[in-house]
């Protein structure tokens, strides 16, 4: 079971180090990170000892970011200590290449994506039967 950790005690690992962030409830060390994070290492160091999920959302990081998130995760944060909103729903839970935001396609997008080529392509077979026809 993955190890459940409060806010204080994450906020102890909150130097160059050792170095732990919090995000959407989960609890990450960064440290090996720091020199690698394209937003800079004093802002990761700045986001430690508080829940940190509307400063990384608030970035708009995107799907390798959030596959990233995977490979620094040392486990749960105490759940007394996240607000309410930034507590993930289990659909929204860390899966390997998925955008964890749940921006999901709006299911009439896929319905549009999927009509439009066979409309055009209906167009054009009609077109080349009735010039062909004539
Ligand atoms: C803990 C895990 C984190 C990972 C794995 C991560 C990863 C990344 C990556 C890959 C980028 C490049 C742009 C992109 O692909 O989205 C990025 C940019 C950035 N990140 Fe993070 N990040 C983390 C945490 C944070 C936190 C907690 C903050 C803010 C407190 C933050 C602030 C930024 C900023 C400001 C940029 C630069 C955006 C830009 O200049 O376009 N990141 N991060």
């Amino acid at each position: 079971m993955a190890k459940v950790y409060t806010l204080a005690e994450v906020g102890e690992h909150n130097t160059r180090e050792d170095c732990w962030v919090t995000v959407f409830g989960k609890v990450y060390n960064v440290t090996t990170f720091l020199d690698e994070h394209p937003g800079g290492d004093e802002i990761l160091l700045a986001a430690t000892g508080k829940d940190a999920t509307d400063e990384f959302d608030d970035v708009g990081h995107s799907h390798d970011a959030w596959a990233m998130l995977e490979k620094y995760y040392v486990g749960e944060l105490n759940k007394s200590n996240i607000p309410t909103k930034n507590i993930p729903s289990p659909a929204l839970l860390p899966t390997k290449g998925v955008d964890h935001r749940g921006k999901k396609k709006n299911y009439f997008v896929y319905v549009i994506q999927f009509l439009v080529p066979l409309i055009i392509l209906n167009v054009v077979v009609a077109f080349l039967s009735k010039s062909s026809a004539s």
